[in-house]
């Protein structure tokens, strides 16, 4: 289980000269009671690691599906402790490892400590926390490290160099480079300098560099992994999961396969 676990699945993607892709899902969209299968599903496609929500009234990150998605989960009275209790009943069935995004919030409603224990507990390897900036680190910092949970720094692209290289220095697991300014949700066009941005990040970072906002087409994926390790779904996934569009969520995954890629040309 833990931090490990991240760095074996990027190995296992790298060793098969495939990019990596990690979806994102809103835990308890749906209801709880679907979460087993719809994990198994992803890892059963081919995703490397699953990103999973908690559901928060506030997410002041997220655009306007994964609001939705957030406001249909709470709606079911999906709690924190929810997931986590869930996460550690089928933790033996799975073996994608699992990183929960939540604000702090939450965290700090459940008691930093007990939660991180319930992390481990659960078999949860790593926190995404968009609302914790780097100089709040240590809010958290210590009961992650004994629990053994890797904290994913978000990069934004508004972040002077030395920030960057800052957060690319502590980041754990892998950096996650947000690739627009502004909420998630998918887009048409990404910013002109974004591929040089993705190359220089991947210089100064010695853990796999993942890009993530508005990626939502097979292209996308390829264009953006193509100067970094991988990529970040979220909104295209929580879409077509609620539609029930898997095939088209087995697409967007395949993209980030070397295989794919060469059946494509
Ligand atoms: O939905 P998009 O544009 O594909 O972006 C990924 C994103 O949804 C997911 O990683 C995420 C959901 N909420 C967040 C809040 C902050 C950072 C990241 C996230």
């Amino acid at each position: 289980m833990s931090k490990q676990r991240i760095n074996q699945a990027f190995q296992e993607v790298l060793a098969q000269g495939n990019k990596s892709f990690v979806p994102y899902i809103m835990a308890g969209d749906g209801g709880l009671d679907s979460l087993e299968e719809k994990v198994q599903f992803l890892q059963d496609s081919g995703a490397t690691i699953l990103e999973l929500g908690v559901p928060f009234s506030d997410p002041v990150a997220d655009g306007p599906t994964i609001q939705e998605a957030g406001i249909r989960a709470l709606k079911q009275g999906v709690s924190l402790r929810a997931i986590l209790e869930k996460l550690g009943q089928f933790k033996e069935n799975r073996s994608i490892p699992i990183v929960l995004m939540t604000y702090l919030n939450p965290i700090y409603v459940y008691g930093v400590e007990s939660f991180a224990e319930a992390c481990r507990t659960a078999g949860v390897s790593g926190l995404i926390i968009p609302d914790l900036p780097l100089e709040e680190e240590n809010l958290v910092a210590k009961e992650l490290q004994a629990n053994d949970i890797a904290l994913i720094r978000l990069a934004s692209l508004t972040s002077p160099p030395e920030r960057l290289k800052e957060l690319a220095r502590r980041t754990e697991g892998f950096l996650y480079a947000v690739t627009v300014t502004g909420t998630t949700g998918a887009r048409g066009a990404f910013h002109d300098n974004l591929q040089e941005h993705l190359a220089s990040l991947k210089n100064i970072c010695q853990v796999p560099v993942l890009a993530g906002f508005g990626v939502s087409t097979p292209e996308h994926v390829k264009e953006l992994s193509a100067n970094c390790d991988g990529v970040v779904v979220g909104s295209k996934i929580v879409d077509a999961l609620h539609q029930n569009n898997r095939d088209e969520i087995k697409t967007l995954i395949a993209a980030a396969s070397s295989k794919e890629q060469t059946t494509a040309e």
